[in-house]
């Protein structure tokens, strides 16, 4: 079959053709201009999320134990031309959200209060600047604006967003309409319906000129700020200032309905499986059953090293997916080794680890006792460093000569650890699971 090819017409995209998409952006790149002046940032996350229909309001729902809110932050953070990022929440979240910020560590952030609009909320982000007392939050020449709610951003488009918004004054990400827009009549019926050719729907992120979105803030009337759902209108209506538009890809949609915070999941799990490390040990049999393994695992990028030592700390960092290979009577040694090097480096601050432990069984079945035994030591092991956000799974393996048996059970084992890879499921941890 024919793959569609991805169009920037304005039919939506299928969500497929992302990384195809991301893959040739990154591959001819535009050489942009670097950021050389001030950048600073201002989330909205004052709202309470009422579409969700959750208790908790949705940027502060979790995902791998870790808020939302948390993703959004890390997605500005990450870059080094950014400065500070305001987070605006409800004075009820405020301790809530200092917790957030010192548990994952968000150095860039300064937390301030809400409004009872998100339009409020982001004007008073925006006076976090305009105080000369706080030496965190100098005055930007742009002021990036991005909804909470979005934790998929990618620095290409803020790029582009920023540098527009020096350009132009006012910039701001779009996407082809889903649906045709239509107007109805009071009494209910259809009045007219637009072209949906000639419209956009207007995502975040969104950049200006800090003097002119402050300026515009200032003269908007009470209207907008009650019932307005639009930084850029404000931009042209109150400062005359034409954003430029410019389309983003389908994962810029905003977490409104609960299947969002679904969809948010599936989608973090997606990159988080993208690559794996393979730790061979030091058996010939393991190293074989390493590089097989490493050769049904086309659709990740996989490395294979030896061992877990420190000379490897640059494989053990590029990944979060590792399988640790070993051989019938070893311990786990060297997944403490591993858990180790993960709590010195940080490595499990931000996303979950998950280490597939495989036991390659030589021998005959061993005794009954035996197994109880180890199966307690490793159940306790899975316990001890989930705490540490490591997901510890098991699968052990029976050596066979007979290479028909064999293949099936590789390839049955492949199957089985890319699913744990792929499902993060922290209620399966301490299984030790049998091919
Ligand atoms: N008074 C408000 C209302 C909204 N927002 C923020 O604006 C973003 C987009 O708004 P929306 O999706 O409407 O969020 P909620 O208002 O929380 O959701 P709902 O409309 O379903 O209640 C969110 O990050 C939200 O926290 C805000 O900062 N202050
Ligand atoms: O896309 C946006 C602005 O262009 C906003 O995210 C959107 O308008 C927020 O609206 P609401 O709070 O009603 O969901």
């Amino acid at each position: 079959m024919q793959q569609e090819r991805c169009s920037s017409s304005d039919r939506p995209l299928d969500p497929g053709c992302l990384q195809a998409r991301d893959a040739e952006r990154s591959a001819d790149r535009p050489a942009c201009a670097p950021v050389d002046f001030p950048v600073a940032v201002v989330l909205p996350a004052g709202g309470s999320g009422e579409r969700v229909g959750l208790p908790t309001p949705k940027q502060f729902c979790t995902i791998f134990n870790r808020p939302l809110i948390s993703y959004t932050i890390q997605a500005f953070e990450r870059l080094p031309w950014i400065g500070t990022v305001v987070v605006v929440v409800s004075k009820e979240n405020h301790d809530l959200m200092l917790n957030i910020v010192q548990k994952f560590n968000h150095t860039k952030v300064n937390v301030v209060h809400g409004g009872t609009t998100r339009h409020r909320s982001i004007f008073n982000g925006l006076q976090a600047f305009c105080s000369t007392s706080n030496s965190l939050t100098p005055k930007p020449k742009v002021v990036i604006i991005h909804d909470a709610v979005r934790p998929f951003v990618e620095e290409d488009l803020l790029l582009k967003i920023t540098l527009a918004a020096k350009e132009q004054g006012a910039s701001g990400a779009i996407r082809p309409l889903v649906s045709t827009i239509i107007a109805t009549s009071s009494e209910g019926y259809l009045d007219h319906s637009l072209e949906r050719a000639k419209y956009r729907a207007s995502e975040m992120p969104q950049g200006f000129l800090y003097d002119i979105i402050f300026q515009a803030y200032q003269r908007c009337s009470e209207f907008d700020f009650e019932f307005g759902s639009e930084c850029l209108h404000l931009a042209l209506q109150y400062c005359g200032v034409n954003a430029k538009l410019i389309e983003g890809p389908p994962t810029l949609w905003k977490v409104t309905y609960k299947r969002d915070l679904a969809a948010a999941e599936a989608i973090i799990k997606e990159t988080l499986s993208r690559s794996a490390c393979i730790i061979a040990g030091a058996e010939a049999e393991a190293a074989e059953l390493a590089k097989t393994l490493q050769k049904n695992l086309n659709m990740m990028e996989t490395d294979v090293i030896p061992c877990a030592k420190e000379s490897n700390a640059e494989y053990l960092s590029k990944t979060q997916n590792f399988i640790h290979l070993s051989t019938t009577g070893s311990n786990f040694l060297g997944v403490l080794e591993m858990v180790k090097h993960f709590e010195d480096t940080d490595h499990t601050r931000l996303y979950p680890v998950v280490i597939v432990w495989v036991q390659l069984n030589m021998t005959k079945q061993s005794v009954d006792s035996q197994k109880t035994d180890e199966l307690a030591a490793f159940r306790s092991l899975a316990s001890e460093v989930i705490q540490g956000n490591v997901l510890l799974y098991g699968i052990q393996i029976e050596h066979t000569k007979v290479p028909e048996q064999w293949e099936r059970s590789v390839e049955r084992l492949t199957q089985i650890t890319v699913a744990l890879i792929r499902d993060r499921n922290a209620a399966l941890t301490g299984q030790l699971l049998h091919v």
